[in-house]
């Protein structure tokens, strides 16, 4: 079968990496770099296919971007300069980019387009849609406006003072994005825990006045985006791939260099202490607006934990390398108030459970969750498939990393999303 891939135990992994540049950074330094004006430099972008397909978007609007060597630049339009699209918008497999670039589109002065893959298509969109439409955006889309194929005829917005349902900073960037085109009116986004603030440290970066606090953020629209020179830190995000291998598989060192550590990401450290790995996090000087740090994890002896409330949005992504790390743990984990899992590229809680149980794992799904009995004994000798899904996917191969027998994984290629180079990196590091 096409994209079979075999992969079989390692005795143990070491020596050290550099994960590639975070993607949620990427893709807003293209996106507001295309709005800012003036020239933005973005050192150490990720060259994954969901930051591609931003690049692509942003191409057909008339924006020129330069790609040399993980430098891209972006010539900024300004915040009115994007040009109406002949072409469709394909954003391929990003929901990122889907929610962010509508928050954009809503209040240009033209008629733009959205479709993406099979699995953007089943992903919910009115979690974007009606905010936007409360601050006057016209939108439409398949099931009366919650899926793509999207619509959108810019506008002129008004600001909101909107409560989101869900702690989203993919809703919450949406929504300031839209906010910046309002005539001077305050737009406020309140979430139920804090998502991520990359958006709003970014903003800033670019000379915009954001407010903040403990689960808001806001801005006051009309204020012009200034260029500047991004540097994209490691994406913890993929970053948590081999710090979980480092953790579970015998005899272990790996130094994990130059990972972004913004504190609404680092729930996967959290978690790692919480069970009792044996990690070291060594700052670095640098002169982003984004913390980095060297990150040391060395095989470890693990126990079970609850994973639930605020700490979820801090590591959503992370959840599906998160189960195979209670597999290895004393006593149960339980991941509770996770229900976003169901909407990502795949419904993860469906795909983690049905992919960890054929290679031997004990565990069981919740409504919002799952619960994992530690210390399986990982068989393998099974075929697995990422289900298109880039995280399934790499939780699976590092998985097979301690299998007894090898493991075949289906659709491997899913990983590009996110991680092109993620087989190089784990063949380096095992012996
Ligand atoms: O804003 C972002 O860059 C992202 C936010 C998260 O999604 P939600 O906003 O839907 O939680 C995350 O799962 C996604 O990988 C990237
Ligand atoms: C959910 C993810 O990304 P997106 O929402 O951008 O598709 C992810 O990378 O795990």
């Amino acid at each position: 079968m096409a994209d079979l891939k075999k992969l079989s135990k390692v005795s143990s992994l070491a020596g050290s990496v550099e994960v590639p540049g975070d993607k949620s950074i990427s893709h807003r330094a293209v996106m507001f770099g295309a709005i800012a004006d003036g020239k933005t430099e973005i050192s150490n972008f990720l060259m994954g296919a969901d930051c591609l397909s931003t690049v692509s978007c942003f191409r057909k609007m008339g924006v020129a971007i330069d790609i040399q060597e993980g430098l891209v630049t972006v010539e900024g339009k300004g915040l009115d300069g994007l040009e109406e699209p002949s072409e469709i918008l394909d954003v391929g497999n990003s929901g990122t980019t889907t929610r962010l670039m509508m928050g954009i589109l809503a209040g240009t002065d033209f008629h733009s387009c959205i479709i993406g893959d099979e699995s953007i298509a089943k992903r919910p969109m009115s979690r974007v849609t009606n905010p936007l439409k409360l601050m006057g955006a016209t939108i439409d889309g398949r099931e009366n406006g919650q899926y793509t194929p999207l619509a959108i005829r810019g506008n002129n917005l008004n600001g909101i003072n909107y409560e989101s349902p869900v702690a989203s900073a993919q809703v919450k960037s949406a929504i300031l994005l839209a906010g910046l085109r309002t005539n001077q009116e305050e737009t406020i986004v309140t979430e139920p825990h804090k998502s991520r603030d990359h958006t709003e440290r970014m903003l800033r970066a670019f000379g915009v006045k954001v407010k903040e606090d403990e689960r808001s953020a806001s801005v006051i629209g009309g204020q012009n985006l200034k260029a500047t020179n991004i540097f994209v830190p490691g994406d913890i995000s993929s970053a948590a791939f081999f710090l979980v291998a480092g953790a579970i598989v015998p005899n272990s060192e790996i130094l994990l260099r130059n990972v972004g550590i913004n504190p609404t990401r680092t729930g996967i450290l959290d978690v790692l202490k919480m069970m009792g790995a044996s990690i070291e996090i060594i700052p670095q000087e640098n002169q982003s607006f984004e913390p980095i740090a060297d990150i040391l994890i060395k095989s470890s002896s693990l126990k079970g934990t609850t994973i639930s409330g605020d700490l979820i949005p801090k590591l959503i992504d992370e959840i599906p390398v998160i189960a195979l790390l209670a597999t290895q743990a004393e006593g149960d984990t339980i991941i509770k108030d996770a229900s976003e899992l169901k909407v990502k590229e795949t419904n993860r809680i469906d795909t983690v459970v049905g992919e960890l149980t054929k290679i031997g794992a004990n565990i069981k799904a919740t409504d919002d969750g799952m619960v994992i009995t530690g210390k399986s004994n990982l068989l393998g000798n099974a075929t697995v498939s990422s289900h298109g899904d880039h995280r399934i996917g790499m939780m699976l191969a590092i998985a097979s990393c301690i299998t007894e027998q090898p493991i075949n994984l289906q659709d491997a290629t899913a990983i590009d999303v996110s991680y092109p180079n993620f087989f190089d990196h784990l063949s380096v590091l095992s012996k």
